[in-house]
């Protein structure tokens, strides 16, 4: 059942990560949803049951189609979501779409924030990010670059994930989402 109440410790809006590719946004979001025993719905789960590979759709109908899969899965679960704490972990492009960026202002906005350093190990395994496919650290750092802005622009809360586990990251989002919404209901009273 999702988590539905107006005083919950994190509030009753939608928890949506946002950040670059591998930096965590899919196991720390699983994370949080399991601490707070509310939904989690990670949104490339979902396009990849309903269509198939990631690497799959790039291949075979482009970044374009994908795009406009991502947009339509990521509003349905945003929708879904409403009023409640249910934790959306993102694509690292999906806040690019502008109908994404305005859906996801009724979400309190949480961005995983990091450097090349912490996720070259992880991406130098990379598998199924077409995106990354060759030099999988320069495109990583070259499209970091360009979205960074937009991260930082749509972010209620900005957490620095360069430094411990996913369980640690866990309990420190949970402990940053009771200090936003204890303030938010503070002014909103
Ligand atoms: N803080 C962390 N410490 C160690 N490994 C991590 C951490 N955060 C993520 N990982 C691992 O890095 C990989 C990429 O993480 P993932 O959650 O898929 O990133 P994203 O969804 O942002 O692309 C996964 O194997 C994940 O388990
Ligand atoms: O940044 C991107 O454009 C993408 C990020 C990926 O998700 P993760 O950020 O979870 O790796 C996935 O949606 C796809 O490969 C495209
Ligand atoms: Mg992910």
């Amino acid at each position: 059942m999702p988590h539905r109440s107006n005083t919950g410790p994190v509030g009753d809006r939608p928890i949506v990560l946002i950040g670059p590719m591998a930096v965590g946004k899919s196991a720390i979001g699983q994370q949080l949803a399991q601490q707070l025993h509310a939904p989690f719905v990670d949104t490339d789960a979902v396009i990849v049951a309903g269509h198939g590979s990631i690497a799959e759709i790039f291949a075979g109908r482009g970044e374009h189609a994908f795009r406009e899969i991502e947009a339509r899965t990521v509003a349905a679960a945003v929708e879904a979501a409403q009023g409640t704490a249910t934790v959306i972990s993102l694509g690292g492009g999906a806040v690019l779409d502008s109908g994404t960026q305005q859906l996801i202002s009724r979400c309190t906005v949480v961005y995983l924030e990091c450097d090349a350093e912490t996720v070259a190990s992880r991406i130098a395994r990379n598998s199924g990010r077409p995106l990354l496919a060759g030099d999988a650290m320069g495109r990583w750092t070259a499209m970091f670059a360009t979205r960074k802005p937009v991260y930082e622009r749509l972010a209620d809360i900005t957490l620095d994930v360069r430094h411990g586990s996913v369980a640690e990251l866990g309990e420190r989002l949970e402990a940053a989402l009771r200090t936003y919404a204890a303030a938010k209901q503070e002014v909103e009273q």
